[in-house]
């Protein structure tokens, strides 16, 4: 399907241990994690709060199970904290990632994000972006995307539920008032589906600045039970709105084949977080896993 061009599979670690909900998994140790992925059948992971944060001990440690750092999430405050505070933070994260061999960096603006807040009914409250703040965030992430490219790395946008950057509209708003050579796109596929958009259209408009792909499936339960019962993204997270590819109400088949027909060479990152009290994390790793296999030929 994807004609010898070069997809790896990576896994995010965040169906262990839950870098938002610390408690989430909190007795699974970083060995167990990083074992469980590779005996899964993937080659790659994003970077989790019990990963080393020493270059050589987490290489080492990767290395012995064949894996390879994907890429590592950046918590933008370019609305609320100014460029130069952002800046020098993501200057370190860069740099760790750089010395890691990874090619992109996943980048969230978390300015009057609600993403984090226990109790704050996520469709109700999301932030909306003045003019001033949208002008602070687009000519941030420009100045950050020119960073990136200093050592040949791409800023790859993540769109996300309960911030200011969700809805297809607000995706397309960033994407015209930033410079593709600086800005390009994460694609999340349970974000856009549980905010209620067509993650084909963003596809379809897009694909050519699409430089990282979560894949993310939803429940459509939970999801409904979310909107009703006005719970927050923590509590959707915990009642289950996230599983695995091929375990939710998502058709993957379309978007791996719209994906397909672009150039996209990459990372595809199964990122599903869940209680891994309920959902044992490596019989849904070997889950996700079949299910690419069987859908998307890799
Ligand atoms: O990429 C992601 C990182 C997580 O921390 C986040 O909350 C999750 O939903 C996500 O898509
Ligand atoms: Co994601």
């Amino acid at each position: 399907m994807f004609n010898g061009r070069e997809i790896k599979l990576a896994i995010a670690p965040i169906g262990w241990t839950n870098d938002d909900m610390p408690e989430l998994g909190g007795e699974v140790t970083f060995e167990q994690c990083i074992s469980e992925m590779a005996l899964a059948g993937f080659q790659g992971s994003e970077v989790g709060n019990k990963y080393p944060r020493d270059p050589d001990q987490l290489r080492k440690a990767l290395d012995l199970r064949g894996l390879s750092i994907a890429s590592a999430w950046f918590s933008a405050h370019l609305t609320t904290d100014g460029y130069e505070r952002t800046a020098a933070e993501f200057i370190a994260h860069r740099d760790f990632l750089h010395e890691m061999g990874a090619k992109v960096i996943v980048v969230s603006e978390q300015g009057k994000s609600i993403q984090g807040q226990m109790d704050v009914p996520l469709f109700d409250h999301k932030p909306v972006f003045n003019e001033e703040e949208w002008a602070l965030l687009t000519d941030g992430l420009n100045r950050l995307g020119s960073l990136a490219a200093e050592k040949g790395m791409k800023l790859v946008y993540h769109h996300h539920m309960g911030t200011g950057v969700q809805t297809t509209d607000e995706i397309r708003r960033l994407m015209e008032g930033t410079d593709p050579d600086n800005v390009s796109l994460l694609y999340d596929t349970g974000h856009l589906v549980f905010s209620g958009e067509d993650p084909l259209v963003i596809l379809e408009d897009y694909m050519d600045r699409i430089h990282h792909v979560h894949l993310k499936d939803v429940r459509a339960e939970v999801v409904e039970r979310v909107k009703r019962e006005k719970w927050s993204f923590l509590q959707a997270v915990k009642a289950g709105a996230f599983t695995v590819p091929g375990d939710g109400s998502i058709d993957f088949r379309p978007v791996f084949g719209l994906i397909a027909e672009g150039a996209y060479e990459g990372w595809f990152v199964v990122e599903a977080e869940q209680d891994p009290a309920i959902a044992n994390p490596l019989e849904y790793a070997i889950k996700a896993r079949g299910y690419i296999r069987e859908t998307a030929g890799i």
